[in-house]
């Protein structure tokens, strides 16, 4: 099919679905809230996976695969931490036509399975910090409506847990992991994010705090949570008997951590940089950074040497460490060609005509913005490279920009309640109180199927306090800046 129906700001939800389609990253499957993913979404996927992986090596994260499936008595091990979640768990009960002795879960996430071992695996203070990881899919059978890459029933992450013998190692790792976070989506994925502390109950209900990477789609004015990580204290070491015997001979629990990111950030991308043409794929992360397409009017134009100038223009681009490819398909038109690849999101595209042979140079056609210019061949790779790195900050300029247009400051109720109905990212003075959280919560509910306000962070920059200034929702005096608004 030719070119996207749906328009981005019309009717989001049916274009997102049609972008990740025909953008070639996301093929339907026959269960619900499963999604096969393709080779374009896979290579971003594995581009982040290289950079990830890089610098858990510097960190000295090892790299364990633990398995996929959880006894019941080891699941249900630690209660606060699974109670909430039960109704997410799958649960394998049969082999063939036999029952299992007894159910076995697969993994919603792994605290369960990895910390039985760590309990064996650290006995003294030589074996701490003790740091691990694993790349792996996850299951948890949602309910709610299911978004390719956003909420799925399986989706892969990267999973990190990690003991030590004090609390300050675990803060800092903590603030290291995040800031990790933080870079995969400025400067990958071109995507803002706000740094911050969740609260209380929004918090994961088996640790002591939990920070996390917040971006925000300007579209539905929703907020999504892009990446967490927890400090989990020492109730999980105190539940699975995880303790240290430190130089002196005591033996203590060991403080805990665990991080993770997961595909849902492959969606927050296209949902941020997505147009009406299409995906639009920032250059750092596009498995395709330049397509190079002939075109010739006539028949009889010197096809040979068009050819022949498109293949040395993408050795050259190749040579040169970009990822460039030749689209010489005879059985589709360029204007075709432009289109599909337009809707792929490919950040750069080279026409070259008879014309262009002549004067030794190429047409070179931006897809975030649309720009043409035509540059000589002699330095083909120096432009490329300044238009690609043109590009990845355009598009990271254009989004943070977006985002802080949405973001609101209030000070009342009514201004609060104005702002989400405005689709807006507010940021209002709040007394820090759970239970006027919840009521939040509860008085918000009422908006239809659009889901009640909640907080997503306090940021850890914190702006001024004015003296005096009250809690939005509860007149007390305010302790924190915090953002709210609806969510995924
Ligand atoms: O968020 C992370 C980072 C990676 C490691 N895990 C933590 C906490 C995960 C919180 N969480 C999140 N979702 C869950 C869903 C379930 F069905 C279930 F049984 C348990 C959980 C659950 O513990
Ligand atoms: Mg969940």
């Amino acid at each position: 099919k030719l070119g996207m129906t749906y328009k981005k700001d019309a009717s989001f939800g049916d274009w997102y679905s049609e972008a990740v389609v025909h953008g070639e990253m996301i093929e339907y499957y026959g269960v619900s809230g499963c999604y096969i993913l393709m080779p374009s979404a896979m290579r971003v996927w594995n581009v982040l996976k290289d950079f990830f992986d890089s610098d858990m090596k510097k960190l000295k994260v090892n790299p364990y695969y633990f398995p996929l499936f959880v006894t019941e008595s080891a699941l249900q091990k630690e209660k606060d931490h699974i109670e909430g979640f039960a109704p997410e768990v799958a649960w394998v009960t049969k082999s063939g036509q036999s029952d299992l002795e007894s159910p076995i879960a697969i993994r919603p996430t792994s605290e369960t399975i990895m910390y039985p071992y760590f309990s064996k695996w650290i006995r003294s203070y030589r074996d701490l910090p003790f740091r691990c990881y694993q790349w792996c899919n996850v299951v948890r059978w949602e309910f709610s409506d299911p978004t390719p890459f956003i909420r799925s029933r399986e989706f892969l992450w990267q999973e990190g847990h990690s003991a030590f013998a004090t609390k300050e190692e675990a803060d800092e790792e903590v603030l290291q992991v995040l800031e990790l976070y933080r870079r995969i989506y400025e400067e990958f994925l071109a995507v803002p994010v706000i740094k911050g502390r969740k609260s209380e109950m929004e918090k994961f209900a088996g640790g002591l705090y939990t920070t996390s990477v917040e971006a925000f789609i300007p579209n539905t004015g929703r907020g999504i949570q892009a990446a967490t990580s927890h400090c989990l204290g020492q109730k999980f070491a105190d539940m699975f008997g995880i303790k240290f015997e430190d130089d002196k001979g005591s033996r203590s629990n060991v403080w805990q951590n665990s991080w993770g990111y997961s595909t849902r950030s492959i969606g927050v991308m296209v949902m941020t940089h997505g147009d009406d043409k299409g995906l639009v794929l920032p250059p750092r992360v596009a498995p395709l950074q330049v397509i190079v397409i002939p075109v010739s009017y006539s028949k009889d134009a010197d096809m040979a040497s068009i050819k022949g100038a498109c293949e040395s223009t993408v050795c050259t681009l190749s040579q040169s460490g970009i990822r460039a490819e030749l689209d010489d398909r005879t059985n589709h038109s360029p204007g075709w060609k432009y289109s599909h690849w337009e809707m792929k999101g490919v950040p750069l595209r080279i026409e070259i005509g008879p014309k262009d042979v002549a004067n030794k140079q190429v047409r070179i056609v931006r897809r975030d913005n649309g720009a043409k210019v035509d540059v000589p061949l002699t330095n083909l790779v120096d432009e490329v490279t300044v238009l690609l790195d043109g590009i990845q900050e355009n598009l990271f300029r254009t989004a943070t920009e977006r985002r802080e247009a949405c973001i609101q400051v209030i000070h009342t109720w009514d201004e609060f309640i104005a702002a989400l109905n405005n689709k807006r990212l507010i940021l209002a003075p709040w007394c820090d109180e759970e239970k006027v959280e919840k009521d939040v919560k509860v008085r918000t509910r009422g908006e239809g199927e659009l889901g009640a306000a909640k907080t997503l962070c306090t940021p850890f920059d914190q702006p001024e306090f004015p003296q005096g200034t009250m809690c939005f929702a509860s007149g007390k005096p305010a302790k924190t800046w915090s953002f709210w608004g609806r969510s995924y």
